[in-house]
């Protein structure tokens, strides 16, 4: 669904982000297809102006301060080109003809030079620091959207998506979008500069405004020669960043693995191969460049002989005056420079309009998931229940069929199965990460579809097998900033995680920093740190998704215990693979195959089900072969 844009906080305008991505991508961020790239590049320079409209909008005040700056900037270097002329037909000449200075005059004209470049210094200060404010501000604006939207997006799009490329989409890419922005209002100084100077070359002159107006159609006809060549080789080189990116991100992120299983070389290869893609890509985006720009410098210098040429011509003629000769070759050697300006937003252009595709492809990406209006005001343990859910991944796979079962106020229910059996698919259903695609899932006999999105939050909570830690302190780590949280709650949350005794241990307590990842704390200390996260919010219904794999058997039973004998108001769904902790629940469900194989007490299972029966036996010879290689280590 696309956002709407509020006023006090515009973000990327929605409706310009479906017009500019319809026919450029196809909404789940696939690449855009070959046939729609010509179109696309037809219609580049359009695209490229409707980014810099949208940016203008976002920040109008900025823009206007800045473009300020750039016409008086651009008005005093007319003026400069008046007073030249006067002191070189009022000064120079007669000093040189009288053989003496004129005191009275010289200081004058010096005075007005000097009054004029002071001008010109601070407006063209003021269009550098707003210019530059601006440009910042509008990749704030886009990087604030670009991740609201990935917090937004369900987590079966990000399933399909490489971090790397994440980072990519909200760095390089804005940074990408937004490059015209900086020399945009030195832009509009210099075509603010052109066609008062044409008026005033038209006023001296009309052969030498005639050399002017030829130079402008001239520049921007190089420029969309230029811009349709750079497109296709700007957008690849975009792409490939973002592929460096990836690439990096996953070497980093597994750098562990890659050590261990002795990978370096070929990881490095790798990173090798794809930073030397991007390298090629650039070389030949510079070379695009390389032989455009000399031309779009030249071109300005080349009208400034011509104008002279013409010039001396039309004076000899009699047709111009010395002080007019002066002041239009003054003027245009100072209007040379700058008409570049123009030519630099155009020349950014092709990769500022790749940038900004790739963003929108983030922030109108569809999939959200909706909301309900309904909010659980209960106190008591939850009620969950799965009325013939079905489950297929957005690949096909089908993951759940046809279950069934509920887990009543404050029962703990072991959820048991072989892996790929579908549990952590019905903890994610659980708690609305996915939706099913067949049946009902309710809470408190609601279904939790119709569920508001803090009363889900409020009500249920998913601790997973990868404990998540950010870089924080112990204590910021389990409130999360949730109204609320008191430090009574952190303290009781930590005790029942089996958490209390390591953290009082850690340097600071409560208030010792994790460092990323909280790669401080051993495995399955990280995990009863999150239990206690969960747990510190009071949910209604918790979901332990493997979530003690890590933890000591004795400390998991006294997790599990710890919840049933709370008293705190909560029903507890647990993926288990130990005998005692399955023991302890008051109910099992046994899934095989993505559908439910029996449901009842662990007791009554083990009787009447051999699947049921071989699997914990297997569990069971697990654990206790781990166990034994874990005392053989230690001993
Ligand atoms: N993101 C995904 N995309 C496609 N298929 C998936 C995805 N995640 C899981 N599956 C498939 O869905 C089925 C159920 O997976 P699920 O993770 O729920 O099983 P599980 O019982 O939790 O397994 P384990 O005990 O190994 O964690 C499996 O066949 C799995 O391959």
């Amino acid at each position: 669904m696309s956002r709407s844009v509020r006023r006090d906080d515009p973000e990327p305008d929605a409706e310009a982000v479906k017009e500019r991505t319809e026919t450029a991508e196809t909404g789940d961020g696939a690449d855009t297809p070959a046939t729609t790239e010509d179109r696309t590049d037809k219609r580049l320079l359009r695209r490229g102006l409707k980014n810099i409209r949208d940016a203008v909008r976002l920040e109008p005040k900025l823009f206007t301060v800045a473009v300020t700056g750039a016409i008086v900037n651009s008005a005093t270097q007319i003026g400069a080109s008046f007073a030249v002329g006067y002191i070189v037909t009022g000064v120079v000449v007669p000093s040189y003809r009288q053989q003496e200075f004129l005191t009275g005059t010289v200081v004058l004209g010096i005075l007005a030079l000097f009054a004029l470049s002071l001008i010109r210094f601070t407006s063209m200060a003021t269009r550098r620091i707003f210019a530059g404010a601006m440009m910042f501000q509008v990749q704030a604006h886009y990087r604030r959207a670009v991740t609201r939207r990935y917090l937004s997006l369900p987590i079966s799009w990000h399933q399909k998506r490489q971090t790397g490329t994440l980072l990519s989409n909200a760095n390089a890419d804005v940074e990408a979008a937004t490059r015209p922005l900086a020399p945009l209002p030195f832009a509009f100084g210099t075509a603010f500069m052109i066609i008062a100077s044409v008026a005033v070359l038209f006023s001296l002159d009309w052969a030498l405004a005639l050399v002017a107006l030829l130079l402008v159609p001239a520049l921007f006809t190089l420029n969309g020669v230029y811009a349709t060549r750079m497109s296709p080789r700007a957008k690849r080189a975009q792409e490939l960043r973002a592929e460096v990116s990836a690439v990096a991100h996953e070497s980093f992120d597994g750098a562990l693995v890659v050590k261990a299983m002795g990978r370096e070389e070929q990881e490095t290869r790798r990173f090798r191969d794809s930073a030397q893609r991007l390298r090629d890509a650039l070389i030949r985006v510079g070379r695009i460049r390389a032989a455009f720009e000399p031309v779009i410098t030249a071109l300005p210098e080349i009208a400034s002989v011509a104008v002279l040429l013409v010039g001396l011509y039309r004076y000899q003629s009699g047709n111009l005056t010395l002080e007019q000769l002066v002041t239009a070759t003054f003027l245009f050697t100072v209007i040379a420079f700058p008409i570049r300006a123009i030519g630099w937003v155009l020349g950014e252009i092709p990769t500022s309009v790749v940038g900004r595709d790739r963003v929108d492809r983030v922030i109108s990406a569809k999939g959200d998931m909706t909301y309900g209006e309904k909010h659980l005001d209960a106190e008591h343990a939850a009620e969950l229940r799965f009325d013939h859910v079905a489950y297929t991944y957005p690949d096909g796979t089908s993951a759940l069929d046809d279950v069934s079962f509920t887990i009543e106020h404050g029962e703990t229910v072991a959820l048991v199965g072989a892996t790929g059996s579908g549990k952590s698919t019905i903890a994610h259903l659980a708690t609305r990460l996915v939706d099913p695609t067949r049946g009902r899932v309710e809470l408190d006999g609601h279904d939790t579809l119709g569920l508001s999105h803090a009363s889900l939050a409020e009500s249920a909570s998913l601790v997973t097998q990868i404990p998540f830690v950010f870089d924080d302190t112990v204590r910021h780590n389990i409130t999360l900033e949730r109204e609320g949280v008191t430090d009574r709650d952190v303290d009781e949350a930590l005790a029942a995680a089996q958490a209390d005794g390591f953290i009082a241990d850690l340097a600071e307590g409560v208030d010792t920093e994790l460092g990323e990842r909280g790669t401080s704390l051993s495995g399955g200390q990280r995990q009863r740190l999150t239990i206690a996260r969960a747990l510190a919010g009071r949910p209604r219904l918790m979901i332990l998704d493997d979530a003690t794999s890590a933890v000591d058997p004795k400390v998991e039973a006294a997790i599990l215990t710890g919840l049933k004998d709370s008293g705190q108001a909560t029903s507890v769904l647990v993926v288990a693979y130990r005998r005692a902790s399955i023991s302890l629940a008051d109910k099992v469900v046994f899934l095989k195959d993505g559908r439910v194989a029996d449901i009842g007490t662990h007791t009554d299972l083990l009787e009447r089900n051999g699947a049921y029966a071989d699997l914990v036996t297997a569990y069971e010879q697990a654990e206790a072969e781990r166990e034994f290689e874990e005392e053989e280590t230690k001993a």
